[in-house]
């Protein structure tokens, strides 16, 4: 079985990678970094270590490499495929979708091409299908027709904490001991098998629902919490009472949301939500605040981890004023080298607060969620005049 994996940063090789080559699939990530495939092409391997007392290592064999910018390679891989995943950041699958149609292109010539399964290992809803969206769109009627009955874009839900790594071997990655794929079981092809380490559910909605609106909402409220008070690392955030009480304040806010919606059990949901709490302050991790609130446009998208669960609490009744000072402290995070932050700091001057969380919230002007981040804002930046002052 072959796989062809885009994207060998962090959760690619630390998760992905690993599971699959664990499953028994022969691993080709696809890759922009120039050092990380050009060191997979040599050694053809690499070490995962957990984050964990022992520091337990495993070693990942038989993989190989191609650069995404041998645009023919990468293709003549796909059509060779069983199997595309990716984790690329859900910004970058458009640069995805036209390897992945040449791919599946070449892939209709041969006759006796495998069914392929293209799961989107990114933290979005619908992520596969955003791909296929972007795929198709790229291929003609008659061409998409075929590729139906021989394609699937499975949506899935990934959760492993892996942080910007800072070891000497370039390819190594420490990641968290826990790790969780599941994957949409009513998408897959007709007859097609199940690959170890993936669980499959019959509806994924409630799974990245949780995911999503647990883990990392938890994590943005921690990083610009966290950014807010000048802490570096999540570690750093979660020892400091407050703010790790802000943590679970807000979620406290979706869990009673998700409770609701999805009828599950609230003690449950309180010992997920726990366990997540201890997993955000592993001691064995250096996770920056950098990376957890990266890309803020994106995290304050009216379908992202602040937004859509307060709309969803907000229209079943139920409090949001924390979800909304998460949104409110987005708005400050402002780390160096983000793009996203970049802009929206030169938005916020230039255009203050209103229009800027408006525009990228998509709520509408006068919605008790605006006003309660905006009111949030002005708490936020007195504080910080005061501090600045101080
Ligand atoms: N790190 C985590 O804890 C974690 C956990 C779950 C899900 N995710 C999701 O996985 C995705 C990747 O996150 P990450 O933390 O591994 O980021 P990362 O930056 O470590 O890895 C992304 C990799 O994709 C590569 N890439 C970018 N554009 C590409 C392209 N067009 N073709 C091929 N490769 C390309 C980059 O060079 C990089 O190596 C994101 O959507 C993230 O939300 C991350
Ligand atoms: O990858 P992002 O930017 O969507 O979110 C940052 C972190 O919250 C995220 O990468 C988590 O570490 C991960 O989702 C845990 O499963």
């Amino acid at each position: 079985m072959k796989a062809v994996h885009f994207g060998a940063g962090n959760i690619g090789r630390g998760f992905i990678g690993l599971t699959l080559s664990q499953a028994g699939y022969e691993v080709c990530f696809v890759d922009v970094n120039d050092q990380i495939v050009s060191l997979l092409q040599q050694r053809r391997s690499y070490t995962v270590k957990l984050a964990n007392d022992t520091g337990d290592e495993t070693r990942v064999s038989g993989v190989t490499a191609l650069h995404g910018s041998r645009a023919e390679q990468v293709a003549a891989a796909i059509a060779e495929a069983d199997l595309v995943t990716t984790a690329v950041g859900v910004g970058a699958l458009k640069h995805v979708a036209p390897a992945l149609a040449q791919g599946i292109a070449l892939r209709l010539a041969q006759s006796d091409a495998p069914p392929l399964h293209v799961i989107a290992c990114e933290n979005t809803i619908g992520g596969s299908a955003q791909l296929k969206g972007l795929t198709y769109a790229l291929l003609n009627e008659s061409f998409i027709r075929q590729a139906e009955q021989r394609t699937a874009f499975p949506d899935a839900a990934v959760d492993r904490i892996v942080p910007i790594q800072q070891n000497e071997d370039p390819l190594e990655v420490v990641v968290e001991p826990f790790f969780e794929w599941v994957v949409d079981e009513s998408a897959l092809l007709e007859g097609a098998g199940r690959i170890d380490g993936i669980h499959y559910v019959p509806d994924l909605e409630p799974y990245i629902e949780r995911k999503l609106f647990t883990v990392n909402t938890g994590h943005c409220v921690a990083a610009y919490h966290g950014y807010l008070a000048g802490y570096r690392t999540i570690q750093e955030v979660m020892a400091d009472g407050k703010l790790k009480d802000e943590v679970l304040r807000t979620l406290m806010e979706t869990g009673d949301m998700l409770v609701r919606r999805h009828s599950w059990d609230s003690r449950e949901h309180r010992r997920y939500v726990e366990r997540i709490l201890e997993r955000f302050a592993n001691p064995h991790l250096t996770d920056e605040v950098a990376r957890v609130g990266r890309s803020p446009i994106r995290k304050l998208s009216p379908q992202d981890r602040l937004v859509r669960p307060a709309r969803l609490a907000h229209e079943s009744g139920l409090p949001t004023e924390q979800l909304a000072s998460g949104m409110a402290a987005a708005l400050f995070f402002d780390a160096p080298d983000d793009p996203e932050a970049a802009s929206l700091q030169a938005e916020l001057a230039e255009e203050g607060p209103s229009a800027v969380i408006e525009r990228y919230t998509g709520l509408p002007s006068g919605h008790p969620i605006l006003r309660q981040a905006l009111a949030r804002y002005e708490v936020y930046l007195q504080l910080r005049t005061k501090g600045e002052e101080t």
